[in-house]
């Protein structure tokens, strides 16, 4: 089967530029693709890179879809390098949605998890998100010196209705004795805090394993397994604790279901701030593979402006 095969490059300018101990992001760049088969039938993918995770860079994307000749097959789809699994991602998904109508998709059973901004700033945003229906919310550690954070903590656990989740992500960003102090102050509210989501750096998998072992405050690795290959690793390395995966940058979802499907691990969907052709691909994998009930991490709407663009 032969595809038209068409792309360009969108940015989308974040309303709250997403703070983390990464970095300040403010422009979200990803490039959108366009297959039509044979009868005239649309499809749309997306392609959306995080290179400081892990994935190809955003140059490195538009290398490959200008290379790619304006007729493509499923064979050339099949064969994107694991190299570049944003690529992956969105080819794959386009052409699925190509066999397959996602009217019938239904992810209303999905809870949602809003992404709070770093610092003090948490504090006067889980009020309209709470509004809007979240129980549970995610924010950034990492950011500012830990005894600030760790006050505004308490001031979070206080304010945070009995049934509200908190789940803390630090990028990777602290180092051994903070993650303890992070990890012993959470073992204090095991049911207001879900998880601390990567603690140290992704070089640092066997002392996270340790800490996994040894704190009753769960820990989710993140950019440890930002690929499919990373996920498969600390997999054989022994983790069990809980693995996010961010579909838009974990590669080929044909490859990921079959992976989900083998191991019954304890999995967190993630956004890669995408646009809502990259959501539906994403949610649909969500709605599929999910477990343990948990939250997916697409509550991120309010940080762009208005909603996320159709494009
Ligand atoms: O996972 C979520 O709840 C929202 C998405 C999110 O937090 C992230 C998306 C992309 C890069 C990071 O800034 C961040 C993360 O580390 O999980
Ligand atoms: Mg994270």
């Amino acid at each position: 089967m032969k595809y038209q095969f068409s792309f360009r490059n969108i940015s989308q300018k974040f309303t709250r530029p997403v703070i983390t101990n990464h970095g300040v992001w403010e422009i979200r760049e990803s490039v959108i693709i366009r297959l039509v088969d044979m009868t005239g039938k649309v499809s749309w993918g997306e392609i959306a890179p995080i290179s400081w995770f892990g994935s190809e860079t955003l140059e490195e994307a538009l290398d490959f879809c200008h290379q790619l000749p304006r007729e493509i097959t499923s064979e050339i789809i099949f064969d994107i390098p694991n190299q570049l699994p944003a690529c992956q991602f969105g080819f794959e998904s386009a052409l699925e949605n190509l066999q397959e109508n996602h009217e019938s998709l239904n992810y209303h059973h999905l809870n949602f998890s809003g992404l709070l901004p770093a610092g003090k700033a948490a504090l006067n945003q889980w009020q309209n998100l709470w509004k809007q229906g979240y129980k549970t919310f995610k924010w950034k550690i990492g950011v500012n010196d830990i005894t600030e954070e760790l006050a505004i903590l308490n001031l979070l656990i206080d304010q945070l209705p009995e049934s509200a989740k908190l789940r803390l992500d630090a990028n990777g960003g602290l180092d051994d004795n903070a993650a303890k102090l992070w990890l012993e102050k959470c073992d204090n509210f095991p049911n207001q805090i879900e998880f601390i989501e990567q603690p140290l750096p992704v070089d640092k998998f066997s002392e996270m394993l340790e800490l996994s072992n040894y704190y009753s405050t769960k820990i989710a690795l993140d950019e440890s397994v930002a690929t499919l290959q990373q996920l498969e690793n600390c997999y054989q390395q022994g983790w069990r604790s809980i693995f996010v995966i961010k579909p838009g940058i974990v590669g080929s979802p044909s490859r990921l279901r079959k992976f989900c499907q083998q191991h019954q691990i304890d999995v967190v969907f993630s956004s890669v701030f995408e646009t809502a052709i990259g959501r539906q691909a994403a949610l649909k994998l969500a709605a599929e593979l999910s477990s343990n009930n948990r939250a997916v991490g697409f509550g991120i709407n309010h940080y762009f402006t208005g909603s996320i663009p159709n494009v």
